[in-house]
């Protein structure tokens, strides 16, 4: 067994030129099976048939879906000669496609997934839309909705141009995340063309570092006077509900639902809270009830939100009219569980049921097969070591070397240009538990070719653990997707740790990853359920996308720290580290042992 010493910042560095002893897998990725409920697909039920609308898929993408469904149980497709599916076939103008070619080289073809979905959006559908992290689903939407019309009205005889489509974001990185691809797609436009000003195709509404809204609501008040407001605003809801309460005539006049063509919820189950899937029947009825009490007294923004555009939409529903004109309602998430759909579909009043289509690819379960080249472990921390758990499987081989690129060749230069922000921290005692953040900088320094993401609990402070890594003499920054300002690979670029929170990290893409660290567990009391399981799903999906392999890593307390939420069954305390086996368990992955420290 492998006693951790304290690594000092030198003693980091050494260990860091060890690197690559171990590599990652490289996977070609292999979409699950996808279910489509609508009217064509050979899946649909027949009760749904009656209730969905159809889904007119043209011939290709439907053969293209068919092949899809038809994989056989391990993943493995039937071969067939149907011809690949192009963006083209699911009817995106071409001047995009040749954008989207030369931003993008190396985006193809649609994943199964994209075939499925761009066409339902172009359609004008409401979309249930579930499928693996990284299987395309954002990036798949961002074509989609740059290919919609906009919506242009004549106001006594001048054309007003409106905000055709809005994305709501649980956090600004994810929101930059969008506007950065359609930044590049926009400069890629083709055939000599002036790029259209970015400002007049997409804008972020969030708040920035400062908690400010200012810059962002003065450049879209700016474009709304110009009349060139983007097609596409990407804001949080958060930010939305903070304008509105200071003027509610913003929201009629610039999303109303006459006027807006879409309205796509990324990470909706994140957004959008729900009850959590009990029997109603048993003891904890009275849990329950009040759980509902709180969830309507305090909705939420998303709610408030969506009840404000879909207004119409709620009364015709409870009065049982035709459906007035409203945007479409896009909900997307690699895990939109029952709960949520039931409350969407049943509920909100914010669908026009007749013309819904549910998308299913991997579910939960699947996950481990769509993320083949993904290793999980669990490292059990304590003051004297740090250690695998007994039940860890043997790795199955090391991981080959070939999915990324090596470090830089030159001797690693001290860190620099971090986020660090000030020597006060040392005054301080630390908020985090020390054995933890040396075992991470440890398993960093001798395994990461080149940049890892750190996964702290949301409320933690990023600055604080950044400033404390670097002490320990790991390049450590804060993931930063506006700024964005490290460059993996450089030679004068040691390897990066990226640090974000639980509440930051969700659906950013970072192609760049290997390893994702989380520190403690994915629920900060401790509890294994259907929220921690799906925390944790979303995690581990920072990485093994597009088959690119990885390794998930979390490191919980093993000492006394191991049992601070103080759970108990039947009288025996649960460990920190059996929680994480169980929530292992319930997406059937089993860790494997993580041999730097056995
Ligand atoms: N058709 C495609 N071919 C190749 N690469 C693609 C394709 N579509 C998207 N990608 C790439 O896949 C990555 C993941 O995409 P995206 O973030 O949209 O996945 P996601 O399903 O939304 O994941 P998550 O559930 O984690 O939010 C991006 O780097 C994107 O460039």
């Amino acid at each position: 067994m492998k006693t951790l010493s304290s690594p000092s910042s030198l003693a980091v560095r050494f260990a860091r030129r060890s690197l690559c002893t171990r590599s990652i897998q490289h996977n070609v990725p292999r979409a699950g099976r996808l279910l489509v409920r609508d009217g064509l697909s050979p899946l649909s039920q027949p009760k749904s048939t009656q209730k969905l609308g159809l889904l007119n898929l043209n011939s290709k993408s439907l053969a293209h879906y068919t092949t899809a469904a038809l994989e056989t149980n391990d993943g493995e497709p039937e071969t067939s000669s149907t011809p690949k599916t192009t963006f083209e076939d699911l009817g995106l103008h071409a001047p995009i496609v040749k954008s989207l070619q030369k931003a993008f080289p190396d985006v193809e073809y649609p994943t199964d997934v994209q075939s499925v979905f761009i066409p339902a959006v172009l359609q004008e559908k409401d979309v249930f839309l579930r499928d693996s992290t990284g299987s395309g689903k954002s990036f798949g939407l961002v074509l989609a909705l740059l290919n919609k019309h906009r919506i242009i009205t004549q106001v006594q005889g001048a054309k007003m141009r409106h905000i055709t489509s809005l994305v709501l974001v649980p956090h600004r990185d994810l929101a930059y995340q969008y506007l950065h691809w359609i930044e590049q797609m926009v400069n890629a436009s083709v055939d000599g063309h002036e790029p259209p000003p970015l400002s007049s195709v997409a804008q972020v509404l969030v708040r920035d570092e400062g908690m400010h809204l200012d810059s962002g609501l003065d450049l879209l008040r700016r474009s709304i006077e110009s009349l060139m407001p983007p097609h596409i605003l990407i804001a949080t809801p958060q930010a939305l509900m903070d304008i509105h309460k200071a003027d509610n005539t913003f929201i009629r006049m610039h999303l109303s639902p006459s006027t807006l063509s879409a309205v796509c919820i990324d990470e909706a189950d994140y957004l959008i809270e729900t009850l959590p899937r009990k029997d109603p029947a048993k003891s904890f009825k009275k849990a329950m009830d009040r759980e509902k009490k709180r969830i309507e007294r305090h909705p939420g923004p998303t709610k408030e939100l969506l009840n404000i555009i879909y207004k119409p939409r709620q009364e015709a529903n409870a009065a049982g009219l035709s459906i007035p004109p409203c945007p479409q309602l896009i909900l997307s998430s690699a895990t939109l569980r029952t709960q949520l759909r039931n409350y969407v579909y049943g509920e909100s009043g914010w669908l026009d049921r007749q013309n819904v289509v549910k998308i299913y690819g991997a579910a939960k379960k699947e996950a481990s097969q769509w993320q083949r080249g993904l290793q999980h472990s669990i490292l059990l921390v304590s003051e004297e070591r740090v250690r695998n758990m007994d039940s860890a499987a043997d790795t199955p081989s090391n991981l080959p070397i070939s999915a990324f690129p090596t470090g830089p060749s030159a001797e690693p230069e001290p860190p620099h240009g971090n986020d660090s922000t000030g020597p006060e921290y040392g005054q301080t005692s630390s908020p985090f538990n020390p054995n933890m953040l040396e075992a991470i900088a440890t398993t960093f320094a001798l395994d990461v070719p080149l940049c890892a993401l750190l996964v702290l609990p949301a409320s933690a402070s990023v600055t604080r653990a950044i400033w404390e890594l670097s002490e320990l003499g790991i390049n450590a920054r804060s993931m930063d997707l506006q700024k964005k300002h490290w460059e993996v690979g450089s030679s004068s670029e040691d390897p990066v740790l990226l640090v974000g929170t639980l509440a930051t990290t969700r659906g950013v893409d970072l192609p760049e990853l290997s390893h994702v660290f989380l520190y403690g567990l994915p629920d900060a009391k401790g509890k294994v359920n259907g929220q921690s399981v799906d925390t944790y799903l979303h995690v581990a999906g920072r990485v093994g996308r597009f088959g690119r392999g990885g390794r998930v890593i979390t490191f919980v307390a093993e000492d006394e720290r191991a049992y601070e939420d103080g759970s108990e069954e039947g009288g025996k305390k649960v460990s920190q580290g059996e929680k994480m086996e169980r929530i292992l368990e319930s997406i059937n992955v089993r860790a494997v042992k993580y041999g730097v420290f056995d």
